[in-house]
């Protein structure tokens, strides 16, 4: 399953505000990974139920014009080769611009669904003025205003039906992604697993989506690669390009069950490391990280204590996520690195019975329950796990409204230290009854 919506267009036509509005739809559940060393977002969101993740192209570095728009065309080639779904952004107030037809043409050809999103018709007298853009040629066209929303329900409403629906997954093998920054050793630690059976790769890239899973069996272990990109051959073009790993990342993410998150120990934990992280944890994937070139590291004695220390505050609240030293190149820990993969994927299909996690968590809860607010207190009088791929709880309480965020972490905190959660994002809500 991959629901990858890219939003292209050429500069300030407004790309980035129409993606804070899509993102913004649910705030409260995601909000935007941001790039730290660039502009770059992608973020997850949902419309009448189905899931989708969003990326914003953009990001231009400023050159001269050539490069500006050979850049742009790039950007939006790999958007039709990776991407599921296209919204095409131009601007009302500019009309047609020699850019918007050059992006045209690219997107003509396309056999992917491709919405035309006429931006900036913030009234019903630039409305007339959105004609113009027929001429394009491009199939669907939505006028909408990203600044004041309009419209922007008919378009998602018309997109949410391309979505596909998340595929039931009981009862199948593992699918473990491997993913992090170039360079962090991905591909070696790809080919140290699976040694001299490379061979058995037989996916070639992008020629189907789901010839993205590869199945291995090591160690004694069934499980599925996903996109196992490292080992294919790469194209000039995408290495240069950080939109791409970008790209590669939501996707391989959005098809697995576990992401396996490889940092390299020589430079350790940094920005973009974070933002995989995180977007793992949006998708409510399993993770588990891996620091590679643990060979490369002079070692005192607590040199692995801190660095573990140091990534787990930087997690934090969620902090059970296993953390292996290992290296590629010596082949150290490689085994228990995918040892505990299979454990996470354990974990996340975990249900605990009702019954249970009432005896359990109720009186725990009872014992220091929320603080009371406005002279209320807070009662909370069953729990229950909900039947989803992954692990979600619901707690029925009288004024669900009054339970702040930091009780529920000291409840999502109680539930993994009972029963185990480790290297799961968990999900809590408060419902009224
Ligand atoms: N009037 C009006 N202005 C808008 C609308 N959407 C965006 N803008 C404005 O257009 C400008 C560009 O918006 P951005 O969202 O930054 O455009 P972008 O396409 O992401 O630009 P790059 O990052 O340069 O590629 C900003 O000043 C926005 O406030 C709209 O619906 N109506
Ligand atoms: N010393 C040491 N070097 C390593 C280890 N793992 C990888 N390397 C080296 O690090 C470099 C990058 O490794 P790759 O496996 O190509 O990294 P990657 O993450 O697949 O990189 P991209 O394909 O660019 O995303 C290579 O020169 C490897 O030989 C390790 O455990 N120890």
């Amino acid at each position: 399953m991959s629901n990858i919506v890219a939003i292209v267009g050429r500069p300030n036509v407004g790309k980035s505000t129409l993606f804070n509005r899509l993102i913004k739809k649910r705030e409260a559940i995601v909000d935007s990974v941001s790039g730290v060393t660039r502009d770059r977002h992608y973020g997850k969101s949902d419309w009448n139920g189905k899931e989708f993740s969003v990326i914003d192209t953009g990001g231009y570095t400023v050159g001269s014009d050539d490069i500006f728009e050979g850049e742009i065309r790039k950007q939006v080639q790999l958007a039709i080769e990776e991407a599921d779904i296209i919204v095409f952004v131009v601007d009302v107030e500019e009309g047609i611009t020699p850019m918007d037809t050059e992006v045209a043409n690219l997107l003509r050809k396309v056999k992917k669904p491709i919405f035309m999103a006429i931006n900036k018709v913030d009234n019903a007298m630039r409305e007339a003025d959105a004609v113009e853009f027929y001429n394009l040629g491009l199939g669907d066209h939505y006028t909408i205003s990203s600044i004041n929303g309009s419209g922007t329900g008919e378009l998602l409403d018309a997109l949410a039906e391309k979505l596909e629906d998340a595929p039931e997954q009981e009862n199948e093998l593992p699918r473990f992604a491997v993913v992090g920054r170039p360079n962090a050793g991905k591909s070696s630690f790809i080919n140290a697993l699976i040694g001299e059976d490379r061979n058995i790769v037989t996916n070639i890239a992008g020629t189907t989506r789901d010839s993205i899973d590869t199945k291995y069996n090591r160690f004694g272990f069934d499980f599925n690669l996903i996109d196992t990109a490292g080992i294919r051959k790469k194209s000039k073009v995408k290495e240069d390009l950080e939109f791409y790993s970008v790209m590669r990342a939501v996707r391989s993410i959005e098809f697995c069950d576990v992401a396996i998150l490889v940092i390299d120990a020589t430079r350790g934990f940094e920005g973009q490391d974070e933002n995989i992280f995180w977007l793992a944890e949006k998708n409510k994937k399993g993770v588990v990280i891996l620091i590679n070139k643990w060979d490369l590291v002079e070692k005192e004695t607590n040199t692995m204590r801190d660095f573990e220390a140091q990534i787990r505050r930087e997690i934090a609240p969620f902090t059970d996520v296993p953390i292996i030293f290992i290296s590629a190149l010596t082949k150290q820990r490689i085994f228990k690195a995918i040892e505990t993969a299979v454990e996470v994927f354990e974990n996340r299909k975990k249900r605990i019975p009702t019954s249970k996690l009432n005896e359990t968590m109720l009186d725990i809860l009872k014992q220091n329950p929320p603080p009371a607010y406005k002279g209320k207190f807070v009662k909370i009088k069953f729990c229950t796990q909900l039947p989803t791929p992954t692990p979600q709880f619901v707690f029925f309480c009288n004024l669900p409204q009054y339970v702040r965020d930091p009780y529920k972490r000291y409840v999502e905190n109680k539930l993994r230290e009972i029963f185990d959660f480790k290297g799961v994002p968990i999900v809590i809500y408060f419902r009224k009854k």
